[in-house]
């Protein structure tokens, strides 16, 4: 096929286009997150129940029990591990901590752990307590004492650094905190807020972790959506995602029952999202909650009020003036004084569940939202004019999950899309089974695991189509963005990983190539066959005067296809980055240009 291309180009592309969505869907806490010990302060679980002592294990003998502490360590963690030391026991008797289905253990690496304790009863009893890291069978890889008394009942807090001369040969491994099960014998001591983090993603405190951060922002994305998606509206009202819950000191964060079967510590909170965000060059698409539960609740119109209050609040964290808002002066206090990026406020997340109550409360949220911001721009979550909404939202979020020909099929989807100001959020879209008749379901029935060469080339050739009506689409994000495989709520994911390394996918590798080949302008070229398989876009980087052609082949045969390009001067030679099966990463060519005139 012949494709002729314009050197007028028809529309801007907009530097927002390609980015990350993202939220805890087994891919904050144990993932992204760094934190290294699961249940780490036995955050929303019962005392006294063998749930809540999840990750948890005692170490020769020690009895474990999770308590209502009659002090707690903070009003936010009124949970306690409880630990006993039996009678008759010699050596090391305490307490291991298994990690998110491991602990990655790298020599030199320095790991930061700490722990608050406080014995129950005060006594002249005076030891030490050995914070350490073991392999699965108990092999020390690195151990260091700590004193402790139980002069007083008040909470003590313990920070110690560890660095393991050896790398485990595996993640199976445990973190541990023991005390010589002679000298302490018979003592009850009880512990709140444990923590273990390995280097952070530019050293950040409370950070992310390295190898899964640094995959994600190779992809160069423009922006990050949070925080989400499901997690964000949640089964229950007062189950929300509630941004003052996941600022400030972790002893304050009290976590939540997060909308994906597990604990969220909220450890990763709204002012760690947005510090990501800065050390990335992203800008966050934020959403506010909009008064509606995944269990079905709406809330009345006449008591929206204080969940429209916590939206302003939740805005100004990000970007308002500490002289004027307490929610900007605490972003101040936490060391932002500055405010930081926002364009876009997403009002709920996929509200065509609740479409009859979305009108009044789109209505009553952009009203009010819209009167304190009046330069941020807010996105519908509802289906496209359906319902009619007041004020007429100029951005819209579309949601597609689909099979890989329905994206190798669709990649026209918005070209008949009317031009009438309004502007397009493709917040979330993968090819997730090759089933059409069951998208959703199980890898019985042809959902994907994984993408596949197959999914990834059809929502390559989508894509040429989201540049091609660039000018209506502003963001497009895949999702989810990533996932824990030994614990996953979804499939497929960009990004997969485990307790010891990552896994990009190869729709990884096609939101990475496009991110990473930007042009500003679109240029018009011969339409692909809506109905075939080879699909493309050409855009121009103004900059440089570069030309990129993007090209999807979306069946496993070779096509030729030439480029006529209506340049009088053009380089002899440029490069061609090739992504096929079986390569698992992108290959560069250099390419020869040839029939110059
Ligand atoms: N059901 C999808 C739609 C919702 O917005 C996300 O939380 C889910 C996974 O990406």
């Amino acid at each position: 096929v012949a494709v002729s291309v314009s050197a007028t180009a028809s529309h801007p592309i907009p530097s927002t286009l390609w980015g990350q969505m993202f939220e805890d869907i087994s891919s904050g806490d144990g993932g992204l997150y760094a934190e290294l010990l699961q249940n780490r302060a036995f955050q929303q679980v019962t005392p006294n129940t063998t749930a809540a002592l999840n990750a948890w294990h005692p170490v020769n003998g020690a009895t474990l029990s999770v308590v209502a502490d009659t002090v707690p360590v903070s009003s936010a963690l009124p949970n306690s591990l409880q630990v006993v030391i039996p009678a008759g026991k010699t050596g090391p008797v305490g307490v291991g901590n298994e990690g998110y289905w491991g602990i990655k253990v790298t020599a030199g690496s320095t790991y930061t752990a700490s722990f608050h304790y406080r014995f129950p009863t005060a006594s002249a009893f005076k030891g030490s307590i050995t914070v350490g890291l073991q392999t699965a069978i108990g092999h020390s890889l690195v151990s260091t004492p700590v004193p402790i008394t139980a002069a007083s009942t008040a909470w003590a807090q313990v920070n110690v650094t560890l660095r393991p001369t050896a790398s485990a040969s595996s993640t199976a491994n445990n973190f541990t905190i023991t005390l010589d099960g002679a000298a302490a014998s018979g003592q009850t001591v009880h512990f709140a807020l444990f923590s273990l983090f390995p280097p952070t993603f530019k050293n950040r405190p409370n950070g992310m972790r390295v190898d899964i951060a640094t995959t994600l922002a190779e992809m160069g994305p423009s922006f990050f959506r949070l925080p989400g998606g499901n997690n964000l509206v949640s089964e229950t009202v007062a189950q929300r995602w509630q941004w003052n819950a996941t600022v400030g000191p972790l002893l304050s964060r009290p976590g939540r029952v997060g909308d994906w079967g597990y604990i969220n510590t909220d450890g990763l909170g709204l002012m760690d999202y947005l510090n990501w965000c800065e050390d990335v060059g992203m800008e966050a698409i934020m959403a506010v909650w909009s008064g509606f539960a995944l269990g079905g609740t709406s809330v009345a119109e006449a008591s929206l009020g204080p969940y429209i209050q916590q939206a302003i609040d939740q805005i100004n964290f990000v970007i308002g003036d500490p002289a004027k808002s307490s929610a900007a002066a605490l972003r101040a206090s936490l060391g932002h004084a500055a405010p930081f990026p926002l364009t876009y406020v997403e009002v709920g997340n996929e509200d065509f569940f609740a479409s009859s109550t979305y009108t009044y409360r789109w209505h009553d949220f952009v009203t009010a939202l819209q009167a304190e911001f009046p330069n941020i721009h807010f996105i519908a979550t509802s289906n496209t004019f359906n319902p009619i909404l007041s004020p007429n939202p100029l951005q819209y979020d579309v949601h597609v999950y689909q099979t890989p020909t329905w994206f190798a099929q669709n990649s026209f989807f918005y070209d008949g899309f009317e031009r009438n100001a309004t502007t397009y959020f493709e917040g979330e879209y993968a090819a997730i089974s090759t089933n059409s008749s069951d998208i959703f379901g199980s890898p019985a029935t042809g959902r994907l695991t994984f993408p596949t060469m197959q999914s990834s080339s059809g929502e390559a050739a989508f894509m040429t189509g989201l540049e091609r009506n660039a000018d209506i689409v502003f963001s497009a994000s895949y999702a989810p963005l990533l996932n824990h495989v030994a614990n996953s709520q979804w499939t497929p994911n960009l990004v997969s990983f485990d307790a010891g390394a990552v896994y990009p996918s190869t729709s990884y590798y096609v939101q990475k190539l496009f991110s990473l080949n930007r042009g500003d302008e679109y240029l018009p070229s011969t339409l692909p066959n809506p109905t075939g398989t080879l699909f493309w876009s050409v855009v121009r980087k103004t900059s440089t005067r570069q030309i990129i052609i993007k090209i999807s082949n979306t069946v496993g045969t070779a096509a030729p296809v030439t480029f006529v390009l209506p340049f009088r001067t053009v380089a002899s030679t440029g490069t061609a980055q090739v992504y096929l099966f079986p390569f698992t990463t992108v290959h560069d060519f250099d390419v020869w240009i040839p029939n110059r005139c």
